[in-house]
């Protein structure tokens, strides 16, 4: 017979603690604030864009805004509710006094205003906000807290927390909207279909995200600017939370695609075949290996996948052989592939390796070593030199001074856009996920478009690279309290440090935030009844959520943010070409 299960242990072992989501220092805070606070409000704010990853001429200073509903109903509501308030007092606060004691030192934290919370029954804490999706301006506050009379510590206990889970998602989404005007913008200038932007920018990030629910969160930040994900919680989680549904509407989807795992494993055993049934021939080792790739393709494309979308990667030995050889081999097995129930037949040529930008688009003939006349000078092997850091770099094929997408061209050709710019076949197409950045991206397209190529020839794989070589400082994420009520007294809190540059002074006092044409502005020190107006909503009150979005609304909101620049009319100065 199993032995009883000791709650107890368990107990122990499992779960999150409600009130020790924080700092300890949080935790002192309640006993240091004046004798008869009333009332104490804070707020959340970016402050900086200074450190952030985003083009200058496409960043018009906005953060997007995302994060709140989730967390108020998966930690406030729920956590909170399952166990503080759902389990009996003395059990509710044990494992903070327990923390508290063998941390800070026997009963250094009462757990007084804990008992008092328990017995009211919920958190009396009312949150205010712009809604999800929106878009910010550096400096003026998205959502603020406010508690009252014996209670008011909670407005700016939470700040951990709140901080804790909510800075990244928004920088996120931020980022992944910044590619999305990226490829909106190349999209308009090279006239390529603007409903394919949506698949343009495929989230491959989840395994160098901080864990799972850091990539689920995150995941859905790339989620409102695209629908091409491999981050699958993200999807569960937009159903979750934020009112999705995947039979009715496009959360998100992927395609079917090889990993290095899966092209090694079966090209190495080919290879093993070929060697055993033709070790007499001269082949080299590296030939013969380039004949099992092909076969594997092969059979990827015309076996495995005969019809839809395949993406295969394919640089596991040697990428250009891949797109050159293979690809050509491989071209009427690849035109004959069938659409699936979509209408869609592609196979995705993977590279992951090198440099991105070189990768795609080759090297310009300033990159390259030229003679007098200015043409790029062509060795007896056919090779090309590149311009090295101190005179002469290395020596390139053809096919690398042309680049995947003109490599794949020069097999497949294709169509042209009414802008007249080229479109390769619909059976064929490129991704990259390696490294892929902002910059990179501004690259990649700037030069497809000065060979005369659309910018849906490509799609960017936006890895952890991107999306987790971030930090709360990428917009100065930070919470202040801004407004007090002592003892009948009203107190405009703000801070305004002497030491800093500006970025660290708060608003002060009370705040509303309004709708000014297209921006949110911010107006501190402001009276009670101006304090209750504006577009920072109440969303959470007394336990309760109060006001609701959905991933379509929050989707939508974010689309009509931003209008496209005319296409010209950006100047690129500053960037590598
Ligand atoms: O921006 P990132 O988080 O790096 O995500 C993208 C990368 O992740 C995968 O490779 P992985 O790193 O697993 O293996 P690799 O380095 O050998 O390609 C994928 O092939 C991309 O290259």
């Amino acid at each position: 017979m199993n032995a009883p299960i000791d709650h107890d242990v368990l107990e122990k072992q499992n779960g999150l603690v409600p009130f020790n989501l924080a700092d300890f220092y949080k935790t002192g805070h309640p006993g240091m604030y004046p004798a008869g606070l009333d009332m104490l409000v804070a707020n959340f704010t970016p402050r900086s864009a200074k450190y952030a990853p985003v083009l200058p001429q496409l960043f018009d200073g906005k953060v997007v805004w995302l994060g709140q509903q989730g967390w108020i109903q998966e930690f406030v509501i729920d956590l909170f509710g399952k166990r503080f308030f759902d389990v009996p007092k003395a059990k509710a606060v044990r494992k903070f006094k327990r923390r508290m004691d063998t941390a800070l030192g026997p009963d250094a934290v009462s757990t007084a205003k804990l008992e008092a919370l328990h017995d009211l029954g919920y958190l009396p804490l009312e949150i205010r906000a712009l809604p999800e999706g929106s878009r910010v301006n550096i400096k003026v506050p998205p959502i603020i807290f406010i508690a009252r009379g014996e209670h008011s510590w909670l407005a700016t206990y939470f700040e951990t927390l709140f901080s804790c889970e909510n800075w990244k998602p928004s920088t996120v989404a931020t980022i992944a909207f910044e590619f999305r005007k990226l490829l909106t913008y190349f999209a308009r200038l090279t006239g390529a279909p603007e409903d394919f932007v949506s698949w343009q920018g495929h989230d491959f990030s989840m395994r160098g995200m901080s864990g799972v629910h850091d990539a689920m969160r995150c995941g859905l930040g790339h989620l409102l600017s695209f629908t091409g994900t491999d981050t699958i919680p993200a999807i569960d989680y937009a159903e979750d939370f934020y009112g999705a549904d995947a039979d009715k509407e496009l959360i998100g989807g992927s395609i079917p695609a090889t990993e290095h795992s899966v092209m090694t494993l079966r090209i190495l055993r080919v290879l093993a075949a070929l060697k055993r049934k033709r070790g007499n021939e001269i082949f080299t080792e590296k030939q013969m290996r380039c004949v099992a790739e092909q076969e594997v393709i092969r059979e990827l494309v015309t076996e495995d996948y005969p019809e839809g979308m395949i993406s295969i990667v394919a640089d596991s030995f040697d990428f250009w052989n891949t797109i050159t050889v293979v690809a050509r081999e491989l071209k009427d097995e690849i035109l004959a592939r069938r659409p699936n129930a979509l209408g869609q037949c592609k196979v995705v040529f993977r590279p992951d390796s090198g440099d991105p930008v070189k990768i795609l688009t080759g090297y310009r003939n300033d990159e390259l070593m030229c003679d007098d006349d200015g043409q790029p000078v062509v060795d007896e092997e056919g090779k090309y030199v590149t311009c090295g850091r101190a005179g002469m770099g290395r020596r390139i094929t053809a096919a690398e001074r042309k680049g995947a997408v003109e490599c794949l061209w020069d097999i497949y050709g294709g169509t042209g856009t009414d802008k007249g710019f080229k479109v390769l076949d619909s059976h064929v197409g490129l991704i990259y996920g390696d490294s892929i950045t902002l910059e990179r991206g501004v690259r990649i397209l700037r030069r497809l478009a000065d060979k005369g190529f659309a910018s849906n020839n490509v799609v960017f794989g936006i890895g952890s690279y991107t999306y987790n070589m971030v930090s709360r400082d990428t917009f100065g994420f930070a919470l202040k309290a801004i407004y007090a009520e002592v003892g009948g007294e009203s107190i405009e809190i703000y801070k305004d440090p002497a030491t800093d540059d500006g970025t660290k002074k708060s608003a002060k006092g009370l705040v509303c935030v309004r709708r000014v044409d297209d921006d949110y502005v911010l107006y501190d020190r402001q009276d009670p009844t101006v304090f209750d107006t504006g577009s920072l909503k109440p969303i959470f009150r007394d336990g309760k959520l109060v006001r609701t979005t959905t991933l379509a609304q929050m989707r939508n909101r974010l689309a009509m943010s931003w209008e496209c620049p005319e296409p010209g009319s950006i100047d690129w100065t500053g960037i590598m070409p």
